[in-house]
C-alpha cells in the first residue's frame, strides 16, 4: 500500500503556482504504454505540440519534464544551470553513474565531472592545434577504398572511419577501432532507456547475477570495458617509456599525471579517454549515414555539393583549409544534423531543487528533456520542417540564413545538437572535422543514390552492427526511383526567393527516411543505396594515395583484444 501511494502520489504544487500540463497515462505505470518503443521521441513532440512546448509527463513512476522549444530550454538549462545541470541515475548500469567519475557525459555536476572536464578541455585545445594530427584526411582515403571495394558494408566502414580516427587522438593508434566501436555500442544499450531491460525493469539489477543475465550481461561489459581501457592505458605508457608514443589524449594523461590532473583513482584518466573515445566513436557516424539517407530521397539537391567540390577542389580531396569556401557542404552537414538529430530525445538534465517556470511548478527530482526532434522542427525557424533541404541555411529567405557564408552555416558547433548550458558537449569541434572531411570525401567521389539499386547491401558482418538494427526488417519494394524531382539551382549571390521543387514526405511508419535504430544516438537501419564513381581518374588518385600510406606503415590493421571471447572477458551479445 505504501509503495502504491508512493508511485501514484502528486507533487504538492506551491500556491500562486500551475502544474505543468501533460497526458494523464495510467496508474504506477504512468504513461509508460503510450509511447512506442520505435521513434517514441515522434511521440513525445507530438504531445508537444498538444500539451505545449514544455510538459510534464509521469514515466513509470518518475516525474520527465519535455522541452520542444530552444528558448525554453536556454531559460532552464543554461541559465539557471546551478540547478539544472545533474543527470538522472540509469538504473541498469552496476557503478552509480552520477557519482563513479567513469562516464563524465553521465556524472552529475560533482568534483569528478568539473576535474574532468577540465582535462577534456585540455586534450581538445592541444589535439586541435595540431591539426586533429590530420587524421581525418588520412583516414579518408581507407574509407573511399574500402567503399570502392565493398560497398555493402557501408555502414561498417562509416563506422570504423570515425572510430579509426577517435582511437588515434585517444591512443595514438588507429587498431582498436573495432574493439572501441564494441565497448560504445554496448554502453549505448545499457545507458539507453529502450536497450537493456535493467532501465525498464530496475529491480533486475538487485539480483544476484545468476538470476538475472541481464545484470551478468553488464558486469561482463563493465569488467571488459575497465580491460581494455587498461591495456590502452599500458600501451601508451610502455610507448612513452620506449619514447614512442604518437601524441595522443591518454599520452596527455600520463604524462600530466595526479599532479596537472588531479585524477583521484588508479584508472580514472584511462576512463576519461576511453570515455572521449566512445562518445566519438558512434555519434558522428549517425549524421554520416543520414547524409547517405538524405542524397536519396533528396536527389534534387546533390548536384549542389557536387559542384562546390569540384569547383574549390578540383581533383584533390577536401582538406580543413577548404571548409570558409564551402558553404554549401557545411549546409548539408547542419541539415543532416537538423533533420534527423543524431540524439533525437537529448540527453537528460536532471532538476535538484524546486522551481518555476512561467506559473508553473516543476519538482526537485525531475528529470529534463530537451526534445531535440521537436526543437530542430520549429516551423517558425524552419519552414516546412519534415523536409531536408539544405538551402535553409544558404538562401537569404530563410530565417535561419546568417552571413557571412565565409563562417556560417556552422555544422555542429552552434547548433541546438550539442546540448545546453554546462553540459554542452565537448567533442563539437571534432566532429565538424570529422562530419566535413568524411561526408566531403564521399560527395567528391560518389554520387550517392536509390535508383540504380539492384542489388541487396544488407550483408552486413555481425560484427559491424548490433542485433536489433539486425533484426529490423528492409522494405524490399520501398525504391526512391520514384522520388525523381527537379534539381534545385543555387547561386549564392542570388537574392530572390526562388520555389523549389517539393518533395512529399510521408510522416507515417512506414517512411523509410524514419527508418532508424531505437537507442539513445538514433542511426539509420541498413538501407539499399548505389554509390556511383564521378570521376573515373580520382579512383585512381585515391587508391595511389592509400596505398602509399600503407607502405609507409600508416595503416593499421584491426586488433582482437579477446581470442576466442569466450572468457570471462569479450564481446556481449547484442
Ligand atoms: C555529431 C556528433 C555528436 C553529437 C550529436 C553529440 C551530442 C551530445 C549531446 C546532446 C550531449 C549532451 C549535452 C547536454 O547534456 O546538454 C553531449 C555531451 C558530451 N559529448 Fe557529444 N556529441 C557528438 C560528438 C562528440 C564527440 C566527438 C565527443 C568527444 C570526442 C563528444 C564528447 C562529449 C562529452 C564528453 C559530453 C559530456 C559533457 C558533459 O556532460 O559535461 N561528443 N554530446
Amino acid at each position: 500500500v505504501g509503495l502504491y501511494k508512493h508511485l501514484t502520489s502528486k507533487p504538492k504544487i506551491p500556491k500562486g503556482l500551475k502544474p505543468l500540463p501533460g497526458p494523464k497515462g495510467y496508474p504506477i505505470i504512468g504513461s509508460v504504454p503510450d509511447v512506442p518503443e520505435k521513434n517514441g521521441f515522434i511521440k513525445f513532440a507530438e504531445w508537444g505540440k498538444e500539451y505545449g512546448p514544455i510538459y510534464n509527463c509521469n514515466l513509470a513512476g518518475s516525474n520527465h519534464v519535455w522541452i520542444s522549444s530552444d528558448k525554453i530550454a536556454k531559460d532552464l538549462l543554461a541559465k539557471r544551470a546551478a540547478i539544472y545541470s545533474a543527470r538522472p541515475h540509469i538504473p541498469a548500469l552496476l557503478d552509480d553513474n552520477r557519482t563513479s567519475a567513469q562516464y563524465l557525459p553521465l556524472l552529475s555536476n560533482n568534483d569528478g565531472w568539473s576535474r574532468q572536464r577540465k582535462f577534456a578541455n585540455a586534450i581538445m585545445r592541444e589535439a586541435e592545434k595540431a591539426n586533429w594530427h590530420h587524421y581525418p584526411e588520412l583516414e579518408a582515403k581507407r574509407l573511399l577504398v574500402e567503399l570502392l571495394d565493398d560497398p555493402s558494408q557501408y555502414n561498417h566502414h562509416l563506422e570504423s572511419f570515425i572510430a579509426r580516427i577517435t582511437c588515434r587522438l585517444a591512443w595514438g593508434h588507429s587498431e582498436p577501432s573495432n574493439e572501441l566501436k564494441q565497448r560504445a555500442r554496448e554502453l549505448l544499450i545499457g545507458v539507453s532507456p529502450t536497450g537493456a531491460l535493467g532501465n525498464k525493469l530496475p529491480f533486475l539489477m538487485a539480483m544476484p547475477d545468476w538470476m538475472s543475465p541481464v545484470k551478468a550481461w553488464e558486469r561482463r561489459r563493465a569488467a571488459t570495458e575497465r580491460r581494455f581501457f587498461q591495456m590502452m592505458e599500458e600501451q601508451v605508457e610502455t610507448e612513452i617509456k620506449e619514447k614512442r608514443a604518437p601524441p595522443s589524449w591518454m599520452r596527455m594523461a600520463i604524462e600530466g599525471g595526479k599532479e596537472q590532473w588531479n585524477f583521484q583513482y588508479k584508472d580514472e584518466g584511462a576512463y576519461c579517454v576511453g570515455m572521449h573515445g566512445i562518445a566519438g566513436a558512434l555519434t558522428i557516424a549517425a549524421p554520416m549515414q543520414t547524409f547517405c539517407l538524405a542524397m536519396c530521397y533528396y536527389p534534387q539537391y546533390q548536384h549542389l555539393v557536387q559542384e562546390e567540390i569540384d569547383r574549390v577542389c578540383g581533383d584533390r580531396m577536401p582538406q580543413p583549409s577548404d571548409r570558409p569556401n564551402m558553404p554549401v557542404l557545411r549546409a548539408f552537414i547542419r541539415e543532416a544534423l537538423r533533420w534527423r538529430p543524431p540524439v533525437p530525445t537529448g540527453i537528460p538534465h536532471y532538476l535538484i531543487q524546486d522551481d518555476e517556470y512561467e506559473g508553473y511548478h516543476i519538482p526537485a527530482g525531475t528529470t529534463m528533456h530537451p526534445l531535440e526532434w521537436a526543437i530542430s522542427r520549429d516551423p517558425e525557424l524552419y519552414p516546412d520542417p519534415e523536409e531536408f533541404n539544405p538551402l535553409r541555411w544558404l538562401k537569404p529567405e530563410y530565417p535561419t540564413y546568417k552571413e557571412p557564408l565565409t563562417e556560417f552555416p556552422t555544422m555542429f558547433t552552434g547548433s541546438t545538437q550539442a546540448g545546453y548550458g554546462r553540459r554542452l558537449c565537448m567533442g563539437s569541434q571534432v566532429a565538424d572535422e570529422d562530419m566535413f572531411i568524411g561526408i566531403g570525401s564521399l560527395a567528391w567521389l560518389f554520387h550517392i543514390s536509390k535508383e540504380d539499386a539492384k542489388r541487396n547491401i544488407m550483408m552486413n558482418e555481425k560484427a559491424s552492427i548490433s542485433e536489433e538494427e539486425l533484426n529490423t526488417g528492409l522494405d524490399e519494394d520501398s525504391d526512391a526511383s520514384s522520388e525523381k524531382s527537379q534539381e534545385v539551382k543555387f547561386d549564392p549571390t542570388e537574392v530572390k526567393a526562388k520555389k523549389e521543387s517539393k518533395k512529399e514526405v510521408k510522416k507515417d511508419e512506414m517512411d523509410p527516411t524514419l527508418d532508424y535504430s531505437i537507442l539513445l544516438i538514433a542511426k539509420p537501419l541498413p538501407f539499399k543505396f548505389d554509390l556511383k564513381v564521378r570521376k573515373p581518374e580520382r579512383v585512381e588518385i585515391v587508391r595511389r594515395q592509400f596505398e602509399d600510406g600503407m607502405e609507409k606503415g600508416l595503416y593499421e590493421s584491426p586488433k582482437n583484444y579477446w581470442g576466442d571471447n569466450k572468457g570471462k572477458l569479450g564481446w556481449g551479445k547484442v
